[in-house]
């Protein structure tokens, strides 16, 4: 129940002052279904066809007194006319109920949407590093769908206890005694419905689990499409995705069978109950007619009430895992945030004037994790100088560039920019600053030009020709189809590797950065086009700070400052010719081995 009064709170929090008017409807409607339920007595004496003594039932007597004080073919249509007086206003303040029901859910489900997803936006890199993208996606469809449900489900429980409470004031202004006796059996059947709860708690888990599964499974799949067909490994994953199916509907069976099972002795304790009370009604307790009548009436529309609350308790038992997944990523991301709201107010143009530096870091990624990535890295990086960063696969370029631009933060040790620590005050503006191209081109299924734009909107058609022409995709843009309105499909897949480098390349030009980090962004070109982006790479040199990660060493050849990473240390450091001098390092290793291989 943690969770609920929780999200309760917040939906008081945010909604305030119209869940209270909500909550007062509730009580209204179920007020005047009573009023109705009042009136049927007097009526029922008017019709003649029961001779019913009123003396001993409370404000009923008063009611009929009232009644028979006026004229007989005056008093039947008053009652009449309040009835369906009643009926009117009740209808109408219920529609109004509902309708504001589902404004308190739309609200409350869209603030938690946009409050999760702000969160996730601005919570630190490290984060998604250990957080599966397929989760963060059902978190954000199924898991807010299903609290919604959940939030509906709790305004209807609530409805339901309100009515229920209200109509049962009124079976014991009627009759204590029934009414305490009823009660007591369905506090019995309220904590027998306990174990099912439990169960249902169970179930939802699990169905939560193996959708998790699922989503992850679907998008893993065809993500790698080309890899499976490729492959012939069509077979092992459709035997995998038929076991996963056949967990799903085992356990979606599983709940369904609990649910008509609670049902099932819900209806046979229920039957079993009205029998015993009407039976000790009439012998033991010897209940008037008209009571004994009334009663019987309130009962029938009470236990229905009574059924739903204990179902909607069952279902609310299985979304509960829904909201304490919520409440577990949004907790996590409140432990990992980087950038508070007020702070996108404060964002000031920033242009690197001296350098970055690098006081003794040590990083890892796991806390627990013995092995640091990166150890005791003491460097500079001067301003509008271009430095590239080399070694073997796995020694740490990444992540060394990723602490640069302060996504991922040392273990101990700091970044210096223009000799001030990198800290969360200006860790915003120092980003805007920066432009980054990575190993895997990310471009959104829309037109070039919108993706070309998402970086710098107010960028002139002049200026996104010039980007292109300076990365060498110009040419190719010009013969697409549609130009610079080419839809390109899911991240670009409609264009080469080396083309979409070339776009993401001119991207982050458009922005006119005060530092360019070019993460392997040259590895999917031919010669000719990396030859071309040399060029302008050196054109750049001394407008911008260049960082640049590359394999492909030809491409760093007019660099400044080389930085040479080995297990994740500096193990050399100087000009591009001074390490190539340097005999049997592991720079001139590496260069050796790329003469050799162009060589053959
Ligand atoms: N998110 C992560 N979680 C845990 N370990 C990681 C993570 N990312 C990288 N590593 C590890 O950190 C080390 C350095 O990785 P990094 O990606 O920085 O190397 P790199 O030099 O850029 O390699 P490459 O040239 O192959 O891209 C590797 O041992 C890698 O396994």
């Amino acid at each position: 129940m943690k969770p609920f009064v929780y999200f309760m709170r917040r939906l008081y929090t945010y909604t305030g002052n119209i869940l209270l008017l909500n909550f007062i409807g509730m009580v209204l409607i179920s007020l005047l279904d009573g009023v109705g339920i009042f009136l049927l007595i007097p009526l029922i004496s008017f019709t003649g066809i029961l001779d019913m003594s009123t003396q001993d039932i409370p404000i009923i007597s008063w009611m009929v007194d009232l009644f028979q004080r006026i004229p007989t073919s005056m008093s039947l249509s008053l009652i009449l006319g309040i009835y369906v007086g009643i009926t009117i206003v009740q209808g109408y303040i219920q529609r109004k109920q509902v309708i504001l029901n589902g404004e308190i859910q739309q609200k409350f489900v869209h603030h938690l949407r946009e409050e999760t997803y702000k969160l996730l936006l601005q919570s630190r890199w490290e984060l998604f590093t250990t957080m599966r993208k397929s989760d963060i996606i059902k978190l954000m469809t199924t898991e807010i769908g299903r609290v919604k449900s959940g939030t509906s489900m709790f305004l209807q429980f609530l409805t339901s206890l309100i009515f229920s409470s209200i109509q049962l004031v009124i079976a014991f202004l009627l009759s204590a005694k029934m009414t305490v006796f009823v009660m007591i059996f369905g506090i019995i059947l309220l904590f027998f419905s306990r174990k099912f709860i439990k169960k249902s708690y169970h179930y939802g888990n699990e169905s939560m689990k193996l959708s998790r599964i699922y989503s992850a499974g679907i998008t893993d799949h065809f993500n790698g499409i080309k890899d499976i067909k490729s492959n012939t490994l069509e077979q092992t994953h459709v035997s995998w995705f038929r076991a996963l199916c056949d967990r799903i509907e085992n356990n979606s069976i599983e709940y369904l069978k609990l649910k008509t099972k609670s049902q099932f002795i819900y209806k046979i304790v229920s039957a079993i109950l009205i029998s015993v009370f009407i039976f000790t009604s009439i012998t033991i307790f010897q209940e008037q007619t008209t009571q004994l009548m009334l009663i019987i009436v309130i009962f029938s529309r009470l236990w229905p009430t009574f059924s739903s609350i204990q179902a909607n308790l069952e279902k609310l038992g299985s979304v509960v895992p829904a909201f304490e997944e919520l409440l577990k990523v949004q907790s996590q991301c409140m432990q990992a945030k980087e950038i508070n709201e007020n702070d996108y107010k404060r964002i000031n143009p920033f242009i690197l004037k001296e350098g970055i530096e690098c006081k003794n870091i040590y990083f890892k990624y796991r806390r627990n994790n013995k092995k640091f990535v990166l150890k005791d890295i003491n460097m500079q990086i001067p301003s509008n100088q271009m430095t590239a960063i080399v070694g073997q696969s796995g020694a740490g370029k990444s992540t060394l560039v990723d602490l640069l631009m302060g996504l991922n933060q040392p273990e101990s040790g700091s970044v210096r920019i223009d000799g001030k620590e990198l800290t969360k005050d200006f860790l915003l503006s120092y980003r805007c600053s920066i432009s980054y191209v990575p190993q895997d081109p990310f471009l959104f299924n829309a037109s070039l030009r919108e993706n070309l734009l998402l970086i710098e909107p107010n960028a002139s058609e002049a200026d996104i020709w010039e980007a292109l022409e300076f990365s060498s995709a110009a040419e190719f843009v010009r013969e697409l189809p549609s130009g610079l309105d080419t839809i390109i499909g899911d991240r670009g897949v409609r264009l080469s590797g080396g083309e979409r480098q070339r776009i993401v390349l001119a991207r982050a030009i458009l922005r006119k950065p005060s530092i360019l980090v070019l993460d392997e962004a040259t590895s999917a070109l031919d010669t000719e086009n990396e030859r071309k982006i040399k060029h302008a790479l050196e054109k750049l040199k001394g407008t911008m700070t260049i960082i640049i990660i590359a394999h492909r060493l030809s491409t760093i050849r007019n660099a400044d400052q080389v930085i040479v990473l080995e297990k994740g240390e500096i193990i050399q450091r100087g000009g591009y010719k001074q390490l190539a001098n340097e005999e049997k390092s592991l720079f001139s290793n590496l260069l050796g081995e790329q003469v050799e291989i162009r060589a053959n």
